[in-house]
């Protein structure tokens, strides 16, 4: 797929802010070799082809995180659209507050559980530093108006 705007490909990521029972957050380092190595991002990746959001992201939390994730246990809290120079990023975000097993850094990724109201004070892709400071009002609204957890 291409956008008319640029004739770059679209890339389709799903992300997930997986919220613990003290409120925190999870973000994960980018490893060396990857593009952006270093910064701190949300767990998830790219869609195969022919996936949902869902059920990719329920694929790469399991591969990444080792953990199993009931598809209504992803809510929908917002979406990043970022012109990255090679390839525009559309990245839907889910919060999720409900899992099975213990996360555990599959790839050897460093991993934190932040407040998301100290997701600041990382250094994240571009595409998700809008979300610094939306993320704490969205997962407290998320909270009050749906049994999320
Ligand atoms: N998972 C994730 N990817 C993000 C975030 N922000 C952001 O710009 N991205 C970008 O989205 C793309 C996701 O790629 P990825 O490397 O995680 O994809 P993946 O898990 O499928 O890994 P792979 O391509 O090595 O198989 C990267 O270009 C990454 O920089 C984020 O918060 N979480
Ligand atoms: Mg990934």
């Amino acid at each position: 797929m291409t956008d008319s705007a640029g004739a770059k490909p679209l890339v389709l990521v799903a992300a997930c802010a997986l919220v613990d029972d003290r409120g925190r957050v999870l973000i994960s380092q980018r490893p060396e070799g990857k593009p952006l190595a270093g910064l701190w991002e949300f767990p998830g990746g790219k869609l195969e082809e022919g996936e949902t959001p869902e059920h990719g992201l329920v694929r790469e939390l399991n591969e990444e995180l080792g953990i199993a994730i009931e598809l209504t246990s992803l809510k929908p809290l917002t979406f990043s659209s970022f012109p990255y120079p090679d390839f525009h990023l559309l990245m839907p975000i889910y919060a999720c507050w409900r899992w099975l097993g213990q996360v555990t850094a599959k790839e050897g990724q460093a991993m934190a559980w932040v407040s998301p109201a100290a997701l600041g004070e990382y250094a994240m892709p571009p595409a998700d530093e809008p979300l610094k400071g939306l993320l704490p009002g969205l997962l407290g609204l998320l909270l009050e108006s749906a049994k999320c957890k």
